[in-house]
């Protein structure tokens, strides 16, 4: 099939490549030319393993393009995604003006029926709106469908190409056999395809991040009550994640969610729900118990330093929201760098990925280092805020003739208490006992 995808993000990249490896004719749309321009050249400007090998090969067979004119990407596409950006508006809500600019603008262009596919995550009522704003210029007839994307940064190929399940919201019959055809690939082993009304597909979205945002955010206050109660959260992970009800994932207690999702998707689900005049309780505990979970290691740092930050050097390992991604939007790494600067600290870091993109943001105010142990080298501590795999067996040896202080920090519970306490480190992690 001939398919455009408009907006060429971690979302568009990943479904215009993923496509084109399925044998579809795929044109990637931006407005940045920038953007464009590196991936003429054959440069992606994110980081998401696993990515580069079916970029090249699509591209090298000509199966996948680029452009930044809508008219030349959407020529004869029978599938157009949406995947743009819908961040959070002034009042929490999501902001849809990057999804009606492009709706305004491909009703005069369309000479041909398509499918136009919401891909981003988008409130309800929205593939009405678009729908709307296509049809107050369109001379041909079109479907719009709802297709919420499911997908996890730093694994998003594999959640692509092996999705638990494809959601599409939509009530015509063309469109259904369409969307039918374009996902049989991905869907080979029995995986569902479920079909659903717009609005069901619109709010199934919002209803998972809100509810995966929730589970965490659930055993964050169980790590909480844990160091209180001398108990240790990983034990009760395991205890409660065997119960088939319950399940293994997404029970890991740590600094907190962060990224472009969860944050500012919880917070539209309490708009919208304010909106309908609906006082979705759960929702906002989440919210205000994650703002605090991501400054949860700030006052055993300030208690360890007697509230005295100033000319301490503090170094900290991770920057991205999570492992295996360079993507730092919402990263509570940040937050914490921020107060450790206003305290007086200087802040050393080192991030495999994401480095690139926190000296967009805070410049030179940090300093950035080439190797994790250089970030250590006469530090007062030791914070970490990302669970890259390399920081989870870190040459200790090293470790400890590079430290002025064998005092970390450790919002991602990576080592056993036994060793920290056998080589006499002062070591907090999230809900499990303090050594000291
Ligand atoms: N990032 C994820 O893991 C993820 C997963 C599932 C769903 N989503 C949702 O998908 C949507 C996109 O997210 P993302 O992370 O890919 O965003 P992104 O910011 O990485 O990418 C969006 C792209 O759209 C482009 N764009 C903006 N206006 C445009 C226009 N008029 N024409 C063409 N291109 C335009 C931007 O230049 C940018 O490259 C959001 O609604 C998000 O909530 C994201
Ligand atoms: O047990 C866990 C699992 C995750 N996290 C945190 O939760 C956040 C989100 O992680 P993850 O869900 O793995 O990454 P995202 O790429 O943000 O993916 C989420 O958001 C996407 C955008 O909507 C959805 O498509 C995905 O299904 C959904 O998992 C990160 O800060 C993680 O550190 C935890 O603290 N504990």
């Amino acid at each position: 099939m001939k398919i455009a995808v408009v907006g060429t993000g971690y979302v568009g990249l990943v479904t215009g490549t993923c496509f084109a490896e399925t044998g579809n004719q795929v044109i990637c749309v931006d407005i940045d030319e920038k953007k464009v321009e590196r991936l003429l050249k054959g440069d992606i400007p994110i980081y998401e393993p696993g990515l580069d090998v079916l970029f090249d090969r699509n591209v090298a067979e000509g199966r996948l393009k680029f452009t930044t004119n809508l008219a030349e990407g959407i020529k004869e596409a029978q599938i157009i995604f949406l995947a743009l950006p819908t961040p959070p508006g002034e009042n929490g809500s999501a902001d849809l003006k990057y999804i009606l600019k492009v709706a305004d603008d491909l009703g005069p262009l369309l000479d041909h029926y398509a499918v136009i596919v919401d891909k981003s995550t988008v409130p309800v009522g929205t593939a009405e709106l678009v729908r709307a704003a296509i049809a107050k210029n369109a001379k041909v007839d079109f479907d719009v469908v709802s297709n919420p994307e499911f997908l996890r940064e730093g694994v998003a190929v594999e959640d692509f190409m092996k999705p638990d399940r494809v959601v599409v919201g939509t009530t015509s019959a063309k469109a259904k056999k369409t969307m039918e055809k374009l996902y049989a690939p991905l869907v080979r082993q029995g995986n569902p395809v479920i079909f659903m009304d717009e609005r069901s597909a619109e709010m199934t979205k919002y209803a998972a991040n809100s509810f995966l945002a929730m589970k965490i955010t659930f055993m964050n206050e169980i790590a909480n009550l844990c160091e209180k109660v001398g108990a240790n959260v990983d034990d009760i992970r395991r205890g409660i994640g065997t119960d088939s009800r319950i399940g293994k994932r997404f029970l890991f207690a740590g600094i907190g969610y962060g990224g472009s999702c969860f944050p500012k998707d919880v917070q539209a689900l309490a708009k919208t729900s304010e909106d309908y005049n609906y006082d979705f309780r759960i929702l906002k505990s989440v919210m205000e118990v994650n703002e605090d979970q991501k400054k949860r290691l700030m006052p055993l740092l300030n208690d360890y330093f007697k509230n005295d930050l100033k000319g301490k050097t503090i170094a900290v390992w991770g920057l991205a929201f999570k492992p295996y991604t360079d993507d730092i939007r919402e990263a509570p790494a940040l937050e914490n760098i921020k107060e450790l600067l206003e305290a007086g600290a200087h802040v050393t870091v080192y991030d495999p990925e994401a480095m690139e993109n926190v000296k967009k943001v805070m410049g030179d105010s940090i300093t950035y280092c080439h190797t994790p142990y250089a970030a250590l080298d006469d530090a007062d501590g030791l914070m970490i805020f990302t669970e890259w795999p390399q920081f989870r067996t870190p040459d200790f040896e090293k470790m400890n003739k590079l430290l002025k202080n064998k005092a970390v920090f450790d919002g991602r519970n990576l080592y056993e208490l036994d060793l920290m306490r056998e080589m006499g480190y002062t070591y907090y992690s999230i809900g499990r006992e303090a050594v000291n």
